[in-house]
This record gives C-alpha cells, sequence and structure tokens, in this order.
C-alpha cells in the first residue's frame, strides 16, 4: 500500500529521528511510504493540524503519486482527522493508530491479543460520533484490522460491553499469573528481563544466549509476546529464567500502556534487567532515556540494571565491561550479532545473580511440572521452552495449561 508520511516541525526533539522512526513504523505496519511531506509550525492548526494549504499541498501529491493512505506522525484528534479525510477524501491515520495497527498483526498469545483489541476499542471508541463513517466503505489494509468493519457499524453502548468483558478476561488472567507467581516464589528462579528501545537487538540477544529461535527483523516491534526460557548459567547459580519482551518506542499510545498494565507486573517481578542499547544509533542516548522514563512509570526502576550496549561491530567498539563507582556491572559492549562480548556478559548476569538477596533460593528444589533438561555443559544450550502454552485460545480456562515459569507481554511507553 502506499503511502505519504507527514511530519511537522515544533521546534522540539530530534525530528529527523522522529520521522525516519515513522517511516520504519510505517513499513512495520506493511505500508510502503512513497514521499515524506514537512513543515515547521509552532502549533497544530485546530481544524486540520497542518494549515489548510498544506493539506492541499498533500492532496496534490497524494493523486499525483497514486497515495491510499496518508500518516501523521502525531495524535490527531478525532476532528482533524475527520477533516482531513474529507479535505483530501482519502484514508488518514495518525501515529497511535499505526501503532495499533502493528500491534494487532503481531500479537500472537490469547493474552497480547485480548490486550490489543481492548486497546483498539477504547482509541475507536473516541472516534465514533456521528460522521465518522465517511470511508467506511472502503476496504482492505492498515487501518481496518481488529474489532472487524460490523462492529465498527454498532453503537457505543456495544463496544462499552465488550470493552468490559475483555477487561474481566484480562482481570482474571491477572490473578491467575499472581496465583503462579507466588506458588513460584517457594523455589524462586532468578529472573531476567531483556528491556529495551524497539530494534535495539533484544531478540538476537535473547537467542544468543538461549539458542531459542525468537523473530528477529529489521522492523519495529518484531517482539510482541514475551517468551521465557530457563537458561543454566554454570553450578555457582545454576538456572535463571530469562524473558524477551517487547520493545519501547516513543509516544506510546496510552490506551496500549493501560490496556497492557495488567502483564507489566510481571516485569516488575525480574531480579535483573538487561537494558539493551542499540550502540550504533545515532539517538541511542534518547532511546534509552525514554526506556528509563518508561520502567520509572511502571514502577520498575528500582532493579537492578545492566545497560548492555550492543552492535558494536556496527560501531566499531570492542567488547568490555565498565563499571561504576561501587563496584557494579554498568554497562556491557556487546554483539550479539557476532557474539563478541557475550562471555562477559554471561558473567555479568552470574556475578549479579550471586549478588542477589535471593541467591539463597537459587538452590531449592524445583517442583514445577516442566522439566528441565539436565545441564551437562557450561552454556546456555540447555535452556527448555517456557512459552508454549501462549497460543491456546482458552488458556484463560485451561490453568494448568501454563507452566509456573511464563513471564507475560509487557507493552509500555511514554505518553
Ligand atoms: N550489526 C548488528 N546488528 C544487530 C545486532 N543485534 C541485532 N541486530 C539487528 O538489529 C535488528 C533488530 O534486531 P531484533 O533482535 O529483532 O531487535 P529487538 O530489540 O528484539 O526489536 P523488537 O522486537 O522489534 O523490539 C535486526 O535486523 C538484527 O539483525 C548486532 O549485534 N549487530
Ligand atoms: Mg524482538
Amino acid at each position: 500500500m502506499r503511502a505519504a508520511l507527514v511530519g511537522i516541525d515544533f521546534g522540539a526533539g530530534d525530528f529527523n529521528a522522529s520521522v525516519e522512526e515513522l517511516s520504519l513504523l510505517a513499513r512495520s505496519a506493511g505500508v510502503d511510504p512513497i514521499t515524506t511531506i514537512t513543515a515547521k509550525r509552532s502549533s497544530p492548526d485546530a481544524a486540520y493540524f497542518v494549515g489548510s494549504g498544506k493539506a492541499d499541498e498533500i492532496g496534490l501529491a497524494c493523486v499525483d503519486q497514486n497515495i491510499e493512505i496518508v500518516i501523521f506522525n502525531h495524535a490527531l484528534s478525532p476532528a482533524q482527522q475527520r477533516n482531513l479525510e474529507k479535505r483530501l477524501n482519502i484514508r488518514v491515520l495518525d501515529r497511535t493508530s499505526l501503532i495499533l495497527d502493528i500491534f494487532a498483526q503481531r500479537a500472537k498469545s490469547h493474552e497480547g491479543k485480548l490486550q490489543v483489541e481492548l486497546a483498539q476499542l477504547q482509541h475507536l471508541a473516541t472516534r465514533l460520533i456521528r460522521g465518522w463513517t465517511h470511508l467506511e466503505r472502503q476496504k482492505g489494509g492498515i487501518g481496518l484490522r481488529g474489532p472487524g468493519e460490523t462492529q465498527l457499524e454498532t453503537d457505543r453502548r456495544l463496544i462499552g460491553e465488550r470493552v468490559k468483558a475483555l477487561r474481566a478476561r484480562l482481570a482474571k488472567l491477572r490473578k491467575q499469573h499472581e496465583t503462579q507467581r507466588r506458588s513460584r516464589g517457594r523455589s524462586h528462579t532468578f529472573s531476567v528481563s531483556l528491556v529495551g528501545y524497539t530494534n535495539a537487538g533484544k531478540s538476537t540477544l535473547f537467542n544468543a544466549l538461549t539458542k531459542a529461535g525468537v523473530y528477529v527483523a529489521n522492523q519495529l516491534f518484531a517482539t510482541l509476546d514475551t517468551t521465557s526460557r530457563r537458561v543454566y548459567l554454570g553450578e555457582e547459580v545454576g538456572n535463571v529464567v530469562m524473558s524477551d519482551t517487547v520493545g519501547f518506542v516513543r509516544e506510546l499510545p496510552h490506551q496500549l500502556v493501560a490496556a497492557f498494565r495488567a502483564t507489566l507486573e510481571e516485569t516488575i517481578h525480574a531480579d535483573l534487567l538487561l537494558h539493551v542499547v542499540d550502540g550504533a544509533s545515532p539517538v541511542r542516548m534518547e532511546q534509552i532515556e525514554q526506556v528509563n522514563l518508561v520502567l520509572k512509570e511502571i514502577g520498575a526502576d528500582h532493579i537492578p540494571q545492566i545497560l548492555v550496549w550492543n552492535k558494536i561491530d556496527a560501531a566499531g567498539l570492542e567488547p568490555a565491561v565498565e563499571r561504576d563507582e561501587a563496584g557494579n556491572i554498568a554497562r556491557v559492549f556487546i554483539s550479539a550479532h557476532t557474539g563478541a562480548g557475550l562471555d562477559m556478559l554471561r558473567d555479568a548476569v552470574v556475578e549479579a545473580a550471586k549478588a542477589a538477596p535471593e541467591r539463597s533460593h537459587l538452590f531449592e528444589e524445583q517442583d514445577d511440572a516442566e522439566p528441565v533438561d539436565a545441564p551437562d555443559g557450561d552454556d546456555a544450550d540447555d535452556a527448555s521452552d517456557l512459552d508454549d502454552a501462549h497460543d491456546a485460545d482458552d488458556a484463560d480456562q485451561a490453568q494448568d495449561a501454563q507452566p509456573a515459569e511464563i513471564l507475560t507481554s509487557t507493552i509500555v511507553g511514554p505518553r
């Protein structure tokens, strides 16, 4: 699908990086950004977000270049979106809807799908006002997935009922997780969550550490569901549970943050965060900041964190370990791709696990049903699969379908 991107520079932040990110988001959603239209403004126009002259310029470009959809790098009000669609006679998407769309395409687990549907319905509800249906006959493509067109024709009351039902099911799932976590408490295994900005290389690193074969792609939000594996880290600490999580992005729709709050609680219970950074990105410092903001927002900023400076192959750096003044490991420089520095990172996790207050639990008998391969080496080959209950569509009914060690999806972002 041919798309035109629109970015307005309000003079704050790195404008080019932000537009480039929109282009990556668009490609991740499966559209083809043909042209990018930019403008400078001091504040958004109430009716069209851009000025009416700019709007007509966009309209001309769409006709000229056979554009099928216009994607704004901003949150549009329902009225602005409607006005633009009427004036340009073309589907208009804002950044929020674009991200929601990607999430809808990617969600695989039962819970993930429920959460995305909830977020979409809440987003939709704000748009369900008279006059919004002028484009409803257009079919296919992005912006039309999810709740389904027939539901778009139903009224707020029906959506409200569905939202209520979804909330109830998610609450039930959350309760189950809580129970699982409590039973897990008896045989606490040191847990490590990989967090970081989208595309930083979390899944690549997860695979390198666990040999798990998780989907890796140069697109945003390649991972939407958390995968957890048990990894054997040598005699001293035994097994740890490692979790790959969804990436963070700036301006994540707040509906999504709210909808996924249920599962955030799982990340908050990690013993160690490996904060993966794309060390080759020019905006890495801003991304680190964004991720830390989110961690603070969900109350995970107290968890010990190691910055994993990834992609050193692309950045022309050497593997290394950096410590803070207190002697704790602060940064490890690695390449998940070439494997450089991975041994240092494993040692760093071992060191953190040994220093953790829960250490006395590490050797306790584990009594959950999930069998662990007998570890006979000193590396991560013996990780056992812990994520296979995710796809059961009735997972919320089958309590025992979910192994005790699962740490579920994490979707977060600043508003
Ligand atoms: N050069 C280089 N590229 C890497 C390295 N690690 C990952 N990549 C690439 O970075 C891109 C993103 O990798 P992923 O592992 O999917 O990133 P992620 O953080 O899991 O991304 P999301 O799941 O989308 O949040 C892929 O194209 C990887 O091949 C590295 O060490 N060096
Ligand atoms: Mg990933």
